[in-house]
């Protein structure tokens, strides 16, 4: 599992090992990390990076050092190195020495070529997004061309400049870099929101800076080893029942397909047996003859979770069986219409009095409903951790970057998201998995995450025979699992 922290708990870690160090040791170390990536970019372009252009974007705190320092590695190697510097009183002067006596130079003209271009304006001193300067030199930067007629590759020092490093808010102008090659340890910023969609592939780069971080992280990356050891595996002595049962409360006479891609979901999930209560018997009971259906929640029998509210609808009917859902004493993952009931017809306060985890599956609009009719906003992890303490409730926050939040204050971003599971019912058929990892015995944390990578991979997979539906994402979730190893009983 990686882990991501906020800036504060960076420059305390930072500033402890520092007080270890000779000075400048970071700092180097971090400039040869950018370097090494320039050299690397510019001989995968052109064999070597020797006589190529690379434009350093200098801004006046350390992020500029930290680039000047990488302009003087890579001067000597021959590289023609020219920076632009933003705020030239206030420049990094070691820096700034280094890159002349390594043979850069200093110019506000662009370079007739540019290969690379390093963003070192702001790191994780920067506030707000980039300045009308500087958000000019950026564009001018990146529309020079390389000596073979391409973009400059775009390399951000630390964090790409006008993304926020806590929240990956991008409040105004800011870097859309290629790379961005990061210290220490990862920042939240990198990760989440618009800030994860302008940092392109990042690449952290160890400063030594691990041992001396004191506080929890603030955000965790799962990866594949930690969700394949939570799924639940069926052992020899187990059957359908001690597997757990899922319920699948959803669907309608309007949405029965509502009701089939959930139960299409929670089939391919650990539970033993999947029991559906709606309005959709007998379109269930004609695609799945493995389920067990029933017109009603209060007939389903004994389950071990519940999901509930997928194209469930906001009737009375539907408010009736949501209640009946959230009175059974076992985990239950509310979604879609189950959302909106509990905004309109239920409160969102009855769920802290419920005995049995909860687990809520909002988009921004469904979130909306749920926290007085605002949206996340540009901190979502900040926004779903607060929804999560004020209902006691896991909220899996859907987006590209899928964000799990707990009550006390756990957040989990998905790396798995793809926008080719931005199609309807896609989010029915992640309730039902789910669902069924609740019933599997997980605990709602971690049933969230494992249900949000899984189908995650399971998007990306039906995603390379073409456009997908969400009957692609039911189909892709068994092979997916398989090929893996989340599921390991062959
Ligand atoms: N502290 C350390 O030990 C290390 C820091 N390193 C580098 O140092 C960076 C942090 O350096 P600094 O604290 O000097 O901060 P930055 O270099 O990120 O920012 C410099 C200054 O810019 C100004 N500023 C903030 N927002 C602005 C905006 N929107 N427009 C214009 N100016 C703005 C502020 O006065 C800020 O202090 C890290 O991101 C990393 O690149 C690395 O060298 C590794 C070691």
């Amino acid at each position: 599992m990686r882990a991501a922290w906020r800036v504060a708990s960076v420059r305390a870690a930072e500033e402890a090992l520092m007080a270890t160090l000779p000075p400048g040791t970071l700092m180097r170390r971090a400039a040869t990390g950018v370097a090494r990536r320039c050299g690397e970019l510019l001989a995968d372009r052109y064999g070597s990076g020797y006589g190529h252009s690379v434009l350093l974007l200098v801004g006046p705190g350390n992020n500029g050092g930290d680039a000047l320092f990488a302009g003087a590695a890579l001067a000597r190697r021959g590289v023609t190195v020219t920076a632009a510097l933003l705020n030239p009183a206030r420049t990094h002067a070691e820096g700034l020495a280094a890159l002349k006596s390594a043979g850069g130079r200093v110019s506000d003209a662009t370079p007739s070529t540019v290969d690379v271009v390093v963003d070192g304006i702001l790191g994780i001193g920067g506030r707000g997004g980039l300045r009308e300067d500087a958000a000019a030199l950026v564009a001018r930067a990146v529309r020079a061309c390389g000596a073979d007629g391409a973009r400059p590759a775009v390399v951000a020092v630390d964090l790409p400049s006008g993304v926020d490093p806590d929240t990956g808010a991008v409040p105004g102008e800011a870097v859309r870099a290629d790379v961005t090659v990061t210290f220490g340890v990862l920042k939240p910023g990198l990760l989440v929101g618009d800030g994860a969609v302008h940092s392109g592939l990042v690449e952290l780069v160890d400063i030594g800076l691990g041992p001396w971080l004191r506080d929890d992280p603030a955000l965790r990356v799962p990866d594949l080893d930690d969700v394949a050891e939570w799924w639940p595996q069926p052992g020899p002595g187990d059957d359908k029942y001690t597997r757990g049962v899922v319920g699948v409360a959803t669907g309608s006479a309007i949405y029965p397909g509502a009701a089939l891609l959930s139960t299409g979901g929670a089939l391919a999930g650990p539970a033993g047996m999947v029991r559906y209560a709606g309005a959709a018997v007998d379109a269930v009971r004609f695609h799945y003859p493995t389920v067990i259906p029933t017109p009603r929640v209060a007939d389903a029998g004994r389950v071990q979770a519940w999901t509930c509210g997928c194209g469930l609808g906001t009737d009375e009917r539907a408010a009736g069986e949501l209640r009946a859902v959230l009175a059974a004493e076992v985990p239950v993952c509310v979604d879609a219409d189950g959302l909106t009931l509990l905004a309109t017809d239920l409160s969102v306060d009855e769920l802290r009095e419920r005995r049995a985890p909860t687990v809520l599956t909002p988009h921004d609009r469904e979130f909306a409903r749920l926290n007085e009719g605002e949206e996340p906003g540009a901190d979502r992890v900040g926004s779903a951790l607060r929804l999560a303490a004020r209902t006691g409730a896991v909220v899996l926050l859907k987006g590209d970057r899928t964000i799990v939040a707990t009550p006390d204050g756990r957040a989990y971003v998905n790396p798995t998201g793809t926008p080719a599971l931005a199609t309807a019912g896609t989010g029915d058929v992640l309730a039902g998995l789910l669902g069924s990892l609740l019933a599997g015995g997980l605990p709602p944390e971690r049933a969230a995450v494992a249900a949000a990578y899984a189908h995650g991979l399971a998007g990306r997979y039906a995603a390379e025979a073409g456009p997908v539906t969400a009957s692609d994402v039911v189909g892709a979730l068994r092979p997916v699992l398989g090929r893996t190893g989340m599921w390991r009983t062959g």
